[in-house]
């Protein structure tokens, strides 16, 4: 299902001005703190009338400022999911999910509940209380919650920020396999290059309450005004390949060359994504032997630009891939770099991390 949001509003001195549209999948609203996202989200979820809007999902016009439709939020068909998971202390998980389902009202369901809670690995929960379960638990539920009302798409605002690190690397294969199983579109809000990097299909960024550019997770998260300076870098996306001879390493297998990560549980001919930061990746110009890293990639020097700081980022080939480094300015003038000079990007093993995980 596709949908279209166009979106002009003032907020005390904060300007909104969102054009973008989704083919379906996960299209991540991603910038900074206070860059608007949430606005946004809370404009098409309802919750804000905007000065003006046009906001479409499918064939159905959820807001039209020009003709007068503002679609109240429980006639909109959306399901919400906040950083906090906002689930009944007193009733069951199982209670939870039913109470999602009762507000489907006469939709039709686009996906049975016993296929959610496989999708959410919910089984083993339903007979408990929101108490005693973790917070990544807890989020799972409030999403399975939110996807039994059967919206037409899902809105999720920040859902994993409030997780520490090893609870957001175990709910976001699940956030993964909705992506890929379901036939929903989500628009995720979220300031984390490595979430949006793992998630997102389509990435609209913003900044100042204006879309700054509109593109797929590896065109937007190596540009580097977009991205935070500290986490810029590459996106690179490829098939996992277990190593027979290694059971700890699996091989990602990209376009021309290939990158080494723990294998944790990873499974052959899985499609991953990683983000390397592009602090992450040394560069040297002669082949480094006798280093701990594993990853060693041969690549040509492609572009070259200062950036703030004194910092210089350089864009590489490798393969057919584009890998990005950020030396300082002294590094680059000292080993003479230039574009068109072969070189060798050592990158460190634990920036592949396949979790996902912000460093
Ligand atoms: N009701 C309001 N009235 C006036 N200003 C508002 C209102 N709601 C939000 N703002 C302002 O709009 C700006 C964008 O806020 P918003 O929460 O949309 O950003 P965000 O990108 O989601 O940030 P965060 O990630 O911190 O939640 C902020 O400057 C905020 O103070």
């Amino acid at each position: 299902m596709t949908f279209a949001v166009e979106i002009r509003h003032s907020q005390g001195d904060f300007r909104i001005e969102a054009d973008f549209t989704s083919e379906g999948g996960v299209t991540a609203l991603f910038g900074r703190s206070g860059s608007g996202k949430t606005s946004v989200l809370r404009i098409v979820g309802g919750l804000v009338r905007p000065d003006h809007g046009r906001i479409i999902v499918g064939d159905q016009v959820l807001l039209d400022t020009s003709k007068g439709i503002c679609l109240p939020p429980h006639r909109r068909g959306l399901g919400y999911v906040f950083q906090e998971p906002r689930l009944f202390p007193h009733l069951t998980v199982r209670q939870n999910l039913n109470y999602g389902q009762w507000f489907a009202g006469s939709r039709s369901s686009f996906a049975d509940p016993e296929k959610i809670i496989a999708i959410l690995g919910l089984e083993a929960l339903l007979p408990r209380r929101p108490g005693s379960l973790s917070g990544g638990e807890k989020q799972r539920v409030a999403i399975g919650r939110a996807l039994l009302a059967s919206p037409r798409i899902l809105l999720m605002d920040e859902p994993l920020s409030a997780l520490d690190e090893a609870r957001k690397a175990e709910i976001l294969p699940y956030i993964e396999r909705l992506r890929d199983e379901l036939n929903l579109p989500i628009l995720y809000v979220s300031h984390s290059v490595s979430e949006v990097a793992r998630l997102a299909d389509r990435v609209v960024a913003m900044a100042d309450g204006r879309v700054t550019g509109i593109g797929n997770a590896s065109e937007i998260l190596g540009i580097q005004t977009v991205a935070t300076g500290r986490e810029s870098g590459s996106v690179l996306e490829g098939l996992v390949r277990l190593q027979g001879e290694d059971p700890d390493l699996a091989a990602i297998a990209l376009r021309g060359c290939r990158l080494f990560v723990p294998r944790g549980d990873l499974h052959e001919g899985q499609k991953l994504r990683v983000h390397i930061p592009a602090r992450e990746v040394l560069l040297a110009t002669s082949e480094p032997h006798g280093i701990s890293a594993l990853n060693v990639l041969k690549g040509e020097i492609r572009s070259m630009t200062g950036s703030d700081g004194g910092a210089v980022d350089i864009a590489l080939r490798c393969g057919e891939e584009v890998l990005r480094a950020r030396i300082t300015g002294l590094s680059a003038k000292r080993m003479d770099l230039m574009v068109g000079q072969s070189i060798h990007a050592i990158i460190k093993t634990v920036a592949l991390d396949p979790s996902g995980r912000a460093r």
